[in-house]
């Protein structure tokens, strides 16, 4: 299962709390994420991740390039609806590319606890 993690700045502690309360699942998953929150997920839960660009430096579009191949099957994109992004561009293409594939998209802690549960009794 190849899992990619992004998290705007507002929501990096919440992708924490989240990677650590389902590192079981994340552990036996390959895990990709974009450039700061890759090294937050391995530096405070230990997880391996293959860190791609930043965000705000197209790491967004280099994740939907990646699922548009057919190389992510499950993105968790905790978005900050608060707070204007200078990429809102490259934010919109990555969710778009999740529909046009037909690839689950959590955007908020709540629906990504859906997913995750789900994914984590699916691949016991
Ligand atoms: O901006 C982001 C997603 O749009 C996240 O990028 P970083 O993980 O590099 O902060």
């Amino acid at each position: 299962m190849n899992i990619a993690l992004i998290a705007h700045d507002g929501k990096k502690n919440d992708m924490v709390a989240l990677a650590s309360a389902f590192k079981p699942l994340l552990e036996r998953s390959t895990l990709l994420a974009t450039g700061t929150t890759g090294g937050r997920l391995q530096a405070e839960c230990g997880l391996t991740v293959e860190r791609l660009l930043s965000g705000p430096m197209g790491g967004d579009l280099q994740i939907g390039a990646r699922l548009a191949m057919g190389a992510v099957d499950v993105v968790i994109f905790l978005r900050d609806p608060m707070t204007p992004q200078p990429h809102e561009p490259d934010i919109n293409a990555l969710v778009r590319a999740c529909d046009v594939h037909d690839i689950p998209c959590a955007t908020n802690v709540a629906s990504a606890r859906l997913l995750l549960t789900q994914l984590s009794a699916l691949t016991l």
